[in-house]
């Protein structure tokens, strides 16, 4: 009994112990481990940057938990406007982020030929959509993008014109069920951006019956939910623990419903290119084009510039101006499937499904979300909306009602500057990021962002920077007079990105705006029965509104 009791005691007194020791032993090799951290180059040069001080090891990763988008929105917001510095960092366990919102420092990234390599996180679009070009890197990267780019000429847009005016007819008759009733126009704007990718890039005919675009626009929007909480919930990235979660599953059967519209839309293509070869007929594309270029009431001059878009720095310009030849005058799918039936072109099917996944979800969201900001900026500013149509009044004055013509959008200035004021306030994509391997060595201020760390460039923050901006927080679609863009810096707007790795899509999508948003106007007077200081923001993937695009609608009288 003696022994018994003596034995249970000593184990007793033994475990605290043992834990004592095992916990004393772990704090010794965090502590350790942070002062290794510290002692790096990487981190030294890091800690000279301004920004919300970290704590050992899990750095500001604490900050995310318990934060829903819209508080994370909020949370960045403040930061940001407290901080008063162009350039701030976070640390999310040991891994440095740094922000930047001087355009000259922008410029250095966004403008070079050696960073062009999107950050980390990206990785988590990859079981989506593969190594398309939007984070393909490399000589993958340089060589699709010079397939892809001119499949968005303004030759091919002019192409698309019909498809857009008949899109937008069949908006217009779905909006005028809910006329009078608020309403989310996000929705109708979704499913019709997906139908028109289908029918454009694509060249697939949507059938009457089809639901599709809603559907597919639906997983979409679920998956940049889920995508978008493991970039925040950073304890959620690793696959090895995603994995055991619910949405995990939930990936899984999105994956498959948006995977298997892509097959389907290869396949219908790729059966139509084997009959139109064993007949030995030209594309349809090509025809599609002579009969558009025969249609236009006034067409464009071969040099003239699809909008106003002069002070954007990209690589699109220079693929009008050299004109590339009859041969690349393909829409998008036509083009891949043409090019890897060719001999010597190595583009398998699953490049070609990568490469359809990225520009069927890149080329949809980003435009649902920008064609709703601007109904719903319209719908604020009445008076803004009023000068759009009396300028439509000018284009239409032979016929308020009849299809809208490439010409005609050249003509839509005003509209143009609406749009691009939206996309300045409310950037659907409200961040980029890249990985840099080398030191950057900002000209703004004397620091230095160490190789290893990731760049984040906000749209939001830069496109109201009071140095670039007069009153930025305020809509004023005359930001974008021709004598206001000219001085100002080129990076100090960026909604399509700029440089190398810009938006392959940003003509194709100034088009379709165009297109869409004249055709709601002519019908319908658009009203918000919010005002913009209440528009909930929510930081995703793509920039929304949380409490949705609510908007009213009613006929337009003309006289
Ligand atoms: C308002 C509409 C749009 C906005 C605001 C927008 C914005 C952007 C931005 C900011 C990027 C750079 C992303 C990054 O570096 O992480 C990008 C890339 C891209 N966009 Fe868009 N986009 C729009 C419409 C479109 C459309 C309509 C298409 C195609 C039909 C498209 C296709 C692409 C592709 C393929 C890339 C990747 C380019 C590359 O990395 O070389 N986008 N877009």
């Amino acid at each position: 009994m003696t022994v018994l009791g003596a034995e249970s005691f000593n184990n007793a007194s033994f475990m605290p112990n043992m834990w004592a020791t095992i916990f004393i032993g772990i704090l010794l090799m965090l502590t350790i481990y942070h002062f290794w951290l510290q002692s790096l180059r990487y981190i030294k040069l890091g800690n000279k940057i301004p920004g919300p001080a970290p704590w050992p090891i899990v750095g500001n990763m604490l900050m995310a938990i318990g934060r829903n988008p819209i508080d994370m929105m909020k949370m960045v917001l403040d930061i940001y406007h407290n901080s008063k510095s162009d350039v701030l960092k976070v640390y999310l366990g040991p891994k440095l982020y740094v922000a930047l919102s001087n355009p000259q420092d922008i410029e250095l990234i966004l403008g070079s030929h050696v960073h062009l390599e999107k950050s980390w996180e990206y990785e988590l679009f990859e079981p989506w959509l593969g190594e398309g070009l939007l984070i393909s890197k490399g000589e993958k990267w340089r060589t699709h993008r010079k397939m892809i780019a001119p499949t968005f000429h303004s030759s091919i847009l002019k192409s698309f014109m019909p498809v857009f005016n008949k899109n937008a007819r069949v908006l217009l008759q779905q909006l005028d069920k809910v006329k009078g009733q608020e309403f989310d126009v996000h929705d109708y704007m979704s499913g019709t951006t997906v139908d028109i990718l289908l029918e454009t890039a694509m060249g697939v005919k949507k059938t009457e019956e089809d639901n599709t675009g809603f559907e597919y626009a639906k997983a979409v929007m679920d998956m940049c939910n889920i995508l978008h909480l493991r970039h925040y919930k950073v304890w959620l990235r690793p696959s090895f623990i995603f994995k055991w979660t619910k949405m995990a599953s939930e990936q899984t059967k999105l994956l498959q419903l948006i995977h298997s519209l892509t097959r389907k839309v290869i396949k219908r293509k790729k059966d139509d290119y084997f009959v139109r070869a064993s007949k030995q007929e030209s594309s349809l594309y090509k025809d599609a084009l002579k009969e558009e270029m025969l249609d236009l009431n006034a067409p464009a001059k071969p040099n003239e510039r699809t909008e106003n878009y002069k002070y954007i720095r990209d690589d699109l310009e220079d693929i009008e101006d050299n004109d590339v030849g009859e041969k690349k005058r393909l829409a998008f799918l036509d083009f891949m499937i043409e090019a890897s039936q060719t001999s010597g072109t190595k583009l398998t099917d699953e490049e070609i499904k990568e490469e359809v996944d990225t520009i069927m979800f890149e080329g949809h969201d980003t435009t649902a979300a920008g064609s709703s900001f601007v109904l719903s900026m319209l719908g604020v500013h009445q008076d803004v909306q009023e000068k759009c149509v009396a300028e439509l009044k000018e284009i239409f004055q032979d016929d308020w009602t009849r299809p809208i013509t490439f010409f005609d959008t050249l003509q839509m200035k005003y509209l143009e500057r609406v749009i691009m004021e939206t996309l300045r306030l409310y950037p659907p994509v409200p961040i980029i990021s890249r990985k840099i391997n080398e030191d950057v060595q900002l000209v703004t201020c004397d620091l230095t962002i160490p190789a290893g760390s990731t760049i984040l460039i906000s749209q939001f923050a830069t496109h109201k920077h009071p140095k670039y901006w007069e009153n930025p927080d305020v809509f004023n679609p005359d930001n974008f007079l021709p004598e206001k863009c000219q001085d100002r810096h080129y990076y100090a707007y960026f909604p399509f990105s700029a440089g190398p790795r810009s938006c392959v899509g940003r003509k194709y999508a100034m088009l379709k705006l165009k297109v869409i948003l004249a055709s709601v106007l002519r019908q319908f007077v658009v009203t918000s029965l919010k005002q913009e200081k209440d528009f909930m923001l929510q930081a995703d993937i793509i920039l929304k509104r949380a409490d949705g695009f609510g908007i009213t609608i009613k006929d337009r009288v003309v006289n």
